[in-house]
């Protein structure tokens, strides 16, 4: 496919705010792509580069070139010739990739340079993209939508899906079934402002423990064990531990949902850091097993015998997790009948802030488990608030802080899928912070102006604040009260970072 045909449907995507245009759109698209464009095609779409980081700043864009007259780039050129940039490194290396960066611009026309100059510095990025395409490559396969949502669910991947069908038509479908060693992705939560307002959104709940460590899906067959992150990565090597616990429990055959913890010798919990330290360090496994021993606490579970458990109610799945589970293993929850029974709920949750924990989880008792998605079902309740936002710009620090990049701008997911900037903070930076997100954001820097330095918008960071105030200077009309940024969320995507419209909905006090 040429890169000139996907540069002017995602402008006319873009330009377009009529949903069942945007799916004919992206329909005929696909209509007309190779199977082999798909695992570019899609991340170009939403924005994304299939190599994730480039490191091609903006000083190899800024020197304009004159345009082709006539499209000549495929997408597959194009994606060839950015991973030959990428892989420049070494002496001279601005030199080549600049050279490099420079024959690609000249191949494409004012179009085509206009799409790449906004696919590489992040300005493309069309966050709701994902739904819409499933439904455009439904339209242009002939497959039920409804299945191939649930495929992209199960294969954790749209990409996967679309070549699979391009390739091969609907039945391609069936190869994505729940699978013992092929991870999904997990089902996330909502955020409540209260025990109260969670229970009264639910009914019949379990209100559980929240814990603060690495969330763990883990599939078992046999005497095979697997172990996946929330993103999909394998740790199994990294934590011996967990296959030791899994090979222990009743059955043979199933996929859990848990979290990873460390604790303390008066088994109080351990820091995240400490946590997110062990499971990331993949030297020296027995010595870090040593320091931080880690253990599973699941609650949930998927499969269960070959048997497919996601859409059951969540108290049946629960039983499936207490059959195979023992009860140490399992998260400590409290059963709550409605908002009559508040009192437990609220009771349960100083209990376990007492333990040390962040907070709860509450749960729809007769919920199926929403693979992927953030389920109304599920909403957690912290007191301290806390938002993931995505970082948007830096300016370089004074005194202390010279030839460091600290003040952050941050941004929340709009409703077009850019990001609305709630503010700034040069708060809760370690050193150690400091100097790592100098680095990786100068890798991201898109463009200099005085003291600020505009980045792709990739990272995530988790920022705590007092509150929100009602602010002109800012796009949503609002800006964050005393942020502090808590930690950076390597483990999120851009597209996980929370949106405007959750936190106004989050403090009606201010927009009220
Ligand atoms: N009992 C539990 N049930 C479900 N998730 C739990 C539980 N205890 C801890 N967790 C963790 O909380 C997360 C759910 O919150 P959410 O979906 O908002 O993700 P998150 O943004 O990582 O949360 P946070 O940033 O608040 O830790 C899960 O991904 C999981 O890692």
């Amino acid at each position: 496919m040429l890169l000139s045909r996907l540069a002017h449907v995602s402008r006319e995507v873009a330009a377009t705010s009529a949903r069942s245009r945007k799916i004919a759109l992206l329909a005929e698209l696909f209509r007309d792509a190779d199977a082999d464009d798909v695992p570019i095609v899609i991340p170009y779409l939403a924005g994304r580069l299939p190599q994730g980081r480039l490191g091609i700043g903006w000083k190899l864009l800024g020197r304009p070139v004159t345009p082709a007259s006539e499209p000549s780039l495929t997408v597959r050129d194009v994606d060839a010739r950015l991973t030959a940039v990428g892989a420049v490194t070494g002496t001279g290396s601005q030199a080549g990739r600049g050279r490099l960066m420079g024959e690609l611009m000249a191949a494409a026309t004012d179009v085509e340079q206009a799409f790449l100059r906004g696919l590489l510095t992040g300005e493309v990025r069309q966050g709701a993209l994902d739904a819409v395409a499933v439904e455009g490559l439904a339209e242009a396969t002939g497959a039920p939508p409804a299945d191939v949502r649930r495929a992209v669910m199960l294969a954790g991947s749209l990409q996967t899906v679309a070549r699979a069908l391009l390739a091969e038509g609907p039945g391609a479908l069936d190869g994505f079934r729940l699978t013992v060693g092929r991870p999904v992705l997990p089902m996330l939560a909502h955020t409540a402002g209260s025990v109260a307002e969670a229970v009264g959104k639910l009914g019949a709940c379990a209100v559980e423990e929240k814990l603060d460590g690495i969330r763990v899906q883990l599939h078992r067959d046999g005497d095979h064990v697997r172990i996946y992150t929330r993103t999909l990565d394998d740790i199994t090597d990294r934590l011996p531990e967990l296959t030791a616990a899994a090979l222990e429990l009743k059955g043979d055959r199933f996929i859990l949902d848990g979290e990873v913890i460390a604790l303390d010798g008066n088994g109080r919990p351990r820091s995240f850091q400490e946590i997110a330290g062990r499971v990331g360090s993949r030297v020296d496994v027995a010595a870090a097993a040593a320091s931080v021993p880690v253990s599973p606490v699941f609650f949930d579970a998927l499969s269960v015998d070959g048997r497919d458990l996601l859409d059951l109610p969540f108290t049946e799945r629960h039983a499936e997790l207490a059959r195979l589970v023992p009860e140490p293993l399992r998260v400590r929850r409290a059963l709550v009948s409605g908002p009559d029974d508040g009192a437990a709920a609220e009771t349960f949750l100083a209990d376990t802030l007492a333990r040390g924990h962040e907070g709860v989880v509450v749960k729809a008792l007769d919920a199926p488990y929403s693979a992927g998605r953030r389920g109304a079902s599920w909403l957690k309740v912290k007191p301290v608030h806390t938002l993931d936002l995505v970082v948007l710009a830096a300016e370089w620090g004074h005194g202390r802080r010279t030839g460091k990049l600290s003040n952050l701008h941050l941004g929340a997911r709009a409703a077009d899928g850019s990001f609305a900037m709630l503010g700034k903070t040069f708060k809760g930076m370690t050193d150690a912070m400091l100097t790592w997100q100098t680095e990786r954001l100068t890798e991201l820097a898109v463009e200099e102006n005085g003291s600020v330095v505009t980045v792709r918008p990739e990272l995530v960071v988790e920022i705590a604040y007092d509150g929100l105030q009602k602010s002109t200077r800012y796009p949503a009309g609002v800006t964050l009260r005393f942020a502090r940024v808590v930690r950076y969320r390597e483990d999120k995507t851009p597209a996980e970072a929370d949106t405007v419209e959750t936190l106004l909905a989050a403090h009606p006090e201010v927009t009220r």
